[in-house]
């Protein structure tokens, strides 16, 4: 795979000390990629300019690969400044080119102020609106928040919540479901993905009792989506889906509107999210949070987002590629798996720990493949409402041993 594309995302911001610091921690292993900005940054690791993305791979190893693409101003932590707006967007669509033109994997961004960036003249409220103009395949393009044990996807994005509740209708929820279905069986290997479909108002609506839009709108949706084959279940009351107990029960929540999705993912896990853009004809990821410029230039600013950002990149765009990852050390590949007592790592690069993984022969046909079904703690299999749940796993290893107590 050829290594991904960085973008520089708001120069005040803390962009380029998470882009050092997952250099620094991928330097080895890869996921390889190089960033799109100004190389005379002062980033606190070594760096080397180059002049074209053939030149990253090389480099990766010793030093921060940078396509050398000067800012007009030299930024102030903290204080984004309209000068840069430009180069800023700039570094957005030379991504996404090179990444069209088969030289880069897969983009990954660093966060925009987008408030500057509008200021400046940018038309788009985020990369996701700008990026389905740039690289669309004539659907509108799709935000996923995906972490370890939660998959969230907003109907409704960058809007005010009043306009976006009076817009919603049963197409808008049908189609982005739709979309995200798709891209749980292309890019996450999700052979038959479960949807849960969020209501809007309190304990969803109540019988029509605290408002109608979960009868008139999200119910119709749901059972569109159903009479298609998609496995999608709703309305769901929001304030109870995203427990514990529920979330095993679904691949994707789909949110009506942006704080309905993002409260819940970055409460988990705001330092393992990652922002997806599905319904794209590249690959795009991006950390889930923002610019940080209340921190910026502290050494604060955490990379760990950005890291989970460039192995999902990685990983969706090997198997855009039609080839998998590498195996990583210390798993080993599904096939020689026993039937019981393994931990799991999906196709995602997800690593499943939760209950108890099985691993199981899919028949189709002729053909058989190894599969993973989850069982919970019970022993019983958890109701799936449609058969068992299949995902495509590709490495396994022992369940690690409990400790044993010493006294
Ligand atoms: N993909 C993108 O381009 C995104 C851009 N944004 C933009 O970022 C700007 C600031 O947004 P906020 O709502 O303030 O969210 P934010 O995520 O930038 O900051 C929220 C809080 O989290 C902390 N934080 C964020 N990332 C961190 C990291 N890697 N390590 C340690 N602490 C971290 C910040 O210091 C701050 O206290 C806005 O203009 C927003 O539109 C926000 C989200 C995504
Ligand atoms: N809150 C998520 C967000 O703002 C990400 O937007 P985008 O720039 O990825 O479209």
């Amino acid at each position: 795979m050829h290594p991904l594309a960085l973008t520089m995302g708001e120069p005040a911001g803390i962009g380029a000390e998470i882009a050092a610091g997952a250099w620094f921690a991928l330097r080895a292993s890869g996921p390889a990629f190089f960033l799109i900005d100004d190389a005379t940054r002062p980033f606190g690791v070594p760096v080397q300019a180059i002049a074209a993305p053939e030149e990253a791979a090389a480099v990766f190893p010793h030093a921060l690969p940078v396509l050398h693409r000067p800012l007009p101003h030299q930024p102030v932590p903290g204080k984004p400044d309209p000068a840069n707006a430009a180069a800023v967007i700039a570094s957005i669509t030379e991504a996404v080119e090179l990444t069209k033109a088969g030289r880069a994997g897969g983009v990954v961004t660093n966060p925009i102020q987008k408030s500057v960036l509008t200021a400046a003249g940018f038309r788009h409220p985020g990369h996701t609106e700008y990026l389905g103009e740039i690289a669309g395949t004539g659907v509108p393009p799709v935000m996923m928040l995906a972490s370890d044990d939660l998959r969230v996807v907003p109907v409704t994005v960058h809007e005010a919540l009043a306009k976006a509740i009076a817009r919603l209708t049963p197409d808008m929820i049908v189609e982005t479901a739709r979309i995200t279905a798709r891209a749980l069986r292309e890019d996450f290997g999700i052979a038959r993905p479960r949807l849960a479909i969020a209501g809007l108002n309190p304990h969803a609506g109540e019988a029509g009792t605290m408002g109608r839009e979960d009868i008139e709108i999200v119910a119709p949706a749901v059972a569109a989506l159903q009479a298609e084959g998609i496995a999608a279940r709703g309305p769901m009351p929001p304030d109870t889906m995203f427990t514990a107990l529920a979330r095993p029960s679904y691949d994707a929540a789909i949110c009506l509107y942006h704080d309905q999705a993002l409260i819940p993912i970055k409460t988990l896990d705001m330092a393992g999210g990652v922002n997806v853009t599905l319904g794209l004809s590249i690959v795009r990821t991006s950390p889930d949070h923002g610019t940080a410029l209340d921190i910026a230039g502290t050494g604060k600013a955490s990379p760990s987002s950005l890291l989970a950002a460039m192995r999902m990149a990685a990983v969706m765009a090997a198997r855009r590629g039609g080839t998998a990852p590498e195996t990583p050390a210390g798993w080993q590949p599904i096939a020689s798996a026993p039937r019981d007592g393994t931990r799991i790592l999906l196709t995602d690069g997800e690593v499943v720990t939760g209950g108890r993984w099985v691993i199981g022969t899919r028949h189709s046909g002729a053909a058989e493949a190894p599969v993973a079904l989850f069982v919970a703690d019970s022993g019983n299999d958890v109701d799936w409402k449609g058969g068992p749940d299949i995902v495509e796993p590709l490495y396994w290893q022992p369940l690690p041993t409990p400790p044993k107590r010493t006294a």
